[in-house]
């Protein structure tokens, strides 16, 4: 069975359909026509639609990456720690989680996740990727695992042959790789996008290394392929359901998983969604819900799509079923397609080089020595522009009127983003603020783990509506690491992303509360419990 799309209580204009039609989006979208997305787009999506071709150019890396995994195996390395950020991990980790491999994925700069990636080496192998090969953490995490291989004895061609290297050809990382030798390069399709690159050696080579069976996916996909030239395509209407919506005010799509079978699924489609539509100030906001019935289901600019079930009440909703490969290809042709109605290049970022810089800049020049204007309990309230000036933070239940405030800062169809810049696995029960958050303001409430976001949704909160608001959530470290040959540790490096971004943020004058945590348990447990 291939994708099934089916829809409720959605009123899109016929003239959306008959203009597809007319246009013949789906034929031309599978030939690669890169005029689909305007003239200012043409060039970039020129060499950005491989992605339509990876159901049948990626079977050519089944037998390389069996062979690998079987040697791999064979040495006792059945430890596959992966290290990239965005479209080098998402899928990767949607596609072990789902299979029930195990694929440790190292996605932050947090020195608590770092260290616990780096143990267990005598049975680690580890695949780096990154597509542009200079993602600041993903050289970090090389580096780190480089100094931990060396310290443990093992010499420099022992060393590198506990690497695998996936980047496009020429990148900074494919040369590194060859310096180092690494035990195995996949040098992948350069006309595929991060976001794009599920089905690519970004998304099949650390999943097959893991276990999982990535021929499997590429048979699913190939399956839907055969039908994408079809006008009334599932994945044509999932991109009409998706840009029609727009186009009749649903500018938020809530991501919820109903039995798809699949794990995590909802985090890699709000990076496609979120960084594909973000920009020129319009795009499709994801919200991650953990259940169907989570505050900001039926929130009354929100499409509510449910992945793996049937459309979900009393609002707009539609339903999305099929394999995991079919998932993949469908919703990278949907976005694409609600790319073309929302008249944005889907294939470009424009606005995550910002952060970027900035954090390079900290780095360079040095934090700013920002003190907290409160501390309250296990919390300290730092200086968020005007946001705190009417909050009187002297009484025990100042987190909660600054967190009231913020969400009083909401504007009328906006938003309020949760950026936490902890660690996703000892810290998990963070990500229960959004839900919390989400039920005391009438918004959309998205959560991201930092600095992971800055490579998905990152990309909507500066390039997307001028709408959000934002709270940023730091931790106390218990003990930081050094990034090796480099004059700053992780620790550094997180709280300089941190900076950074609440730069971008200030530049565009957007309500921002800076929470720090000066113990992490503590702290989140406080701000449930203010909010509840
Ligand atoms: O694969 P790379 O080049 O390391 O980039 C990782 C991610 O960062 C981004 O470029 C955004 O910063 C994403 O588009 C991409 O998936």
């Amino acid at each position: 069975m291939t994708l099934r799309f089916s829809c409720a209580g959605l009123d899109v204009p016929q003239a959306v359909r008959t203009q597809l039609a007319d246009d013949d989006v789906a034929g031309r979208l599978v030939r690669k026509d890169p005029t689909l997305w305007g003239p200012e787009a043409e060039g970039e999506a020129s060499v950005r639609l491989g992605w339509l071709d990876l159901p049948a150019t990626s079977r050519e890396l089944l037998p390389r990456v069996t062979a690998l995994r079987a040697e791999l195996q064979a040495e006792g390395l059945d430890r596959v720690v992966l290290c990239g950020m965005g479209g080098s991990s998402l899928a990767p980790e949607v596609i072990c989680r789902t299979a029930g491999v195990p694929l440790v994925v190292l996605d932050s700069t947090d020195p608590g996740q770092v260290a616990a990636a780096l143990t267990d080496l005598a049975r680690t192998v580890v695949v780096v990727s990154s597509k542009s090969g200079d993602t600041v953490e993903t050289d970090s995490h090389r580096r780190a695992f480089v100094d931990a291989f060396a310290a443990a004895g093992l010499d420099e061609q022992q060393i590198g042959a506990r690497f695998v290297v996936v980047t496009d050809p020429g990148s900074p990382l494919a040369e590194t790789a060859a310096a180092m030798g690494a035990r195995a390069v996949f040098l992948a399709d350069p006309t595929v996008g991060g976001r794009y690159s599920a089905l690519s050696a970004f998304g099949l080579v650390p999943a097959a290394l893991a276990g999982a069976d990535a021929g499997a996916l590429l048979e699913e996909a190939a399956e839907l392929a055969e039908h994408l030239t079809e006008p009334d395509n599932p994945a044509l209407e999932l991109g009409v359901a998706l840009g029609g919506g727009f186009r009749t005010g649903r500018d938020k799509v809530a991501l919820v998983d109903g039995g798809s079978g699949t794990t995590g699924f909802g985090d890699w489609a709000e990076h496609l969604i979120a960084e594909s539509t973000g920009k020129q100030g319009r795009g499709l906001l994801p919200v991650v819900l953990d259940a169907p019935d989570a505050p900001g289901a039926t929130d009354p600019d929100t499409l509510l799509a449910v992945v793996g079930g049937d459309p979900l009440g009393p609002g707009p909703s539609i339903g999305v079923t099929g394999p995991l490969g079919a998932q993949f290809l469908g919703w990278e042709y949907a976005t694409a397609v609600a790319g073309h109605l929302l008249g944005i290049n889907p294939f470009d970022q424009p606005n995550v080089t910002e952060s970027k810089e900035n954090t390079r800049r900290l780095l360079e020049g040095g934090l700013p020595d920002e003190k907290p204007v409160a501390t309250i309990g296990a919390v300290e309230l730092f200086d968020s522009g005007d946001l705190l000036d009417q909050v009187d933070l002297s009484q025990l239940d100042g987190v909660r009127l600054a967190l009231d405030a913020l969400m009083a800062a909401v504007p009328p169809r906006g938003y309020l983003a949760v950026m936490a810049y902890l660690d996703r696995a000892r810290d998990a029960r963070a990500a229960e603020l959004r839900g919390v958050l989400a039920a005391r303001t009438g918004h959309a409430v998205t959560f991201g783990w930092g600095p992971r976001f800055l490579h998905s949704t990152g990309q909507y909160h500066k390039g997307g509506p001028q709408t959000g608001a934002f709270l940023q959530l730091t931790g106390e470290l218990d003990a930081d690491l050094p990034v090796p040959d480099r004059p700053y540790g992780f620790g550094a490096l997180q709280a300089a992303q941190a900076a950074g971004d609440r730069q971008a943020l200030a530049d565009r004058g957007r309500p921002l509360l800076h929470l720090h945590l000066t113990d992490r348990v503590a702290g989140v447990g406080q701000l449930l419990d203010a909010l509840r």
